[in-house]
């Protein structure tokens, strides 16, 4: 509006009107108002000259929010000094980035703490309202960390609460098998820093490191009263409830009663299961996991499905197939029986020699195999490999396969087929049959339901880590629909799968 403005002034005027012009200097302006503050606490001036002996000391002063402070201390017994043993990870002394494992503690809020026991500084420092003052003597040589972040699975439980020998119960965390853990600290070679996913807190806690949770395996293994071994003990009742069932007429029936007494290639024998199972399971109790989404060009992940005997998991299957034969197709068995009059070679089974296949059992090439009246029954990882290239391939497993299916080249996605309650299944099996000795279905008894809450037990005792997905097969319509989400969400979406599929290794 001055008379005589020059254009480049009008320019000026318009520019400095602009929206995100007014932004910055409203952004500038609570910078230099912040910037202006004053904070406390107030240090002294620094005194004009230092003595070369004096120590470089720290002032870090805390605000005590609801959370921990994150931060473990340790005595040195010889000199009394008390010192910071462990900053963890995300909490908030580790956010404030002034406190290091390896400072020395000289007070808290005024109270010199040198000699005191660690229990009597707690308390100090638990006393303390609104804000916590450390005098530290920082550690000279912090260790260079250049950790990488490592997601792991875990196969066992732990609870810090029953670890006599955790450093701090308070800072540990506990898991159970199958939970996914971020691995954040791995500096201490007997204690890690962890996250379990998904996370809801930022900070970590600690929990044991792979060699300490085997020897903690190992020693709780040997401190164990003699018992006959657990492995043996499941497999011996999976087959007592396994054989009520026999051959009877229809669909892929003898391939799926002679698999209850079969062999998967990882486990050719039960005393060999046993070993590959639990000592596997005290060799490593983390397994590494990567996020793997699927590409639209990768062959598909194989769909197990596996469950108590009598739950519908073949029910599940079938009906999934049906929905679309297009997308979704089960693996043709190989057997050794004589073909029937309406069978044809490569619709209901490939028939074939028994030098054949003893052959390729030789060879590795099924997945899973077994005998049932005399005769050999196998599904072989070939027509599996081959369905993947080209559809969705969806398998009923038994629990001794769930090894020979997670590998690199099928990438299982492994679905528990679990049972509802007991009154459930009541309601919803009034009109279901099941497949009984002999050759007859029956409706099923309160017995049966037992036997299969029995079951569900025991699967999910021993194999529940390695469930990719779980579906309670309470209403079938329901179940289907929970099973066809599962089934897009393992092609689609990113999962947790093996390092090992991912990055393969040359071990077997
Ligand atoms: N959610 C459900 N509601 C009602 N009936 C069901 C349900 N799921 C399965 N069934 C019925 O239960 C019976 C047993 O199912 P299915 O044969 O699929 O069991 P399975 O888990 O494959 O066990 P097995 O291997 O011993 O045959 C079938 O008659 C099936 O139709």
């Amino acid at each position: 509006s001055l008379p005589g403005c020059s254009s480049e002034a009008k320019e000026l005027h318009n520019l400095l009107r602009q929206p995100h012009i007014q932004v910055s200097d409203a952004l500038l302006s609570a910078h230099d108002s912040v910037a202006q503050k004053d904070y406390e606490p107030v240090l002294p001036p620094m005194p004009e000259e230092l003595p070369d002996d004096e120590e470089a000391t720290r002032i870090v002063c805390l605000v005590k929010n609801k959370q921990p402070l994150g931060a473990t201390i340790k005595r040195n017994e010889a000199t009394g000094e008390i010192f910071v043993a462990r900053v963890i990870h995300g909490g908030l002394a580790d956010r404030s980035g002034l406190l290091h494992a390896g400072d020395r503690i000289i007070e808290v809020n005024g109270f010199p703490v040198n000699g005191l026991e660690p229990e009597q500084v707690i308390q100090v420092v638990a006393k303390s309202q609104g804000t916590i003052m450390f005098k530290v003597v920082p550690i000279t040589e912090r260790p260079v960390h250049n950790q990488t972040m490592l997601y792991v699975r875990a196969m066992a439980d732990y609870s810090p609460q029953q670890d006599p020998s955790i450093p701090c119960a308070d800072a540990g965390m506990g898991f159970k098998k199958g939970d996914v853990l971020e691995i954040v600290d791995q500096t201490d070679a007997l204690w890690w820093q962890a996250r379990k996913l998904p996370s809801i807190s930022a900070c970590a806690g600690l929990i044991p490191s792979t060699n300490l949770l085997k020897r903690k395996q190992r020693e709780f293994w040997w401190s164990q009263p003699y018992q006959p071994h657990g492995c043996i003990q499941t497999q011996e009742d999976l087959i007592a409830i396994d054989d009520k069932c026999v051959e009877a007429a229809g669909f892929r029936r003898s391939m799926r009663l002679c698999r209850r007494r079969s062999h998967s290639i990882s486990q050719p024998s039960c005393h060999s299961r046993c070993a590959t199972t639990c000592h596997g399971t005290l060799a490593s109790p983390y397994e590494e996991v990567v996020r793997y989404q699927r590409l639209p060009q990768d062959t598909y992940r194989l769909i197990a499905l596996l469950g108590p005997s009598g739950v519908g998991v073949n029910e599940l299957r079938r009906r999934l197939i049906d929905i679309n034969p297009g997308i979704f197709q089960g693996p043709i068995p190989y057997t050794t029986r004589a073909p029937k009059s309406y069978e044809e070679s490569g619709r209901e089974y490939h028939f074939t020699s028994r030098e054949m296949f003893d052959n390729m059992v030789y060879n590795n090439k099924f997945l899973e195999y077994g005998e049932y009246k005399g005769n050999m029954y196998g599904t072989s990882i070939e027509t599996v490999k081959e369905i993947l290239t080209r559809k969705i391939c969806v398998v009923d497993i038994e629990p001794n396969a769930i090894q020979a299916v997670r590998t690199h080249e099928l990438k299982a996605y492994i679905i528990y087929v679990k049972p509802p309650s007991m009154d459930r299944l009541r309601q919803t099996r009034q009109d279901a049959q099941i497949t009984t000795n002999y050759y007859i279905n029956r409706p099923f008894k309160d017995e049966d339901f037992q036997d299969m809450e029995d079951a569900a037990r025991k699967m999910e005792s021993h194999y529940w880590h390695l469930f990719d997905n779980v579906i309670v097969n309470d209403s079938l319509q329901e179940a289907c629909l929970q099973l066809l989400t599962a089934v897009r969400r393992a092609q689609d979406e990113p999962q947790w799968v093996p390092a090992s599929w991912i990055r393969p290794t040359n071990q077997p």
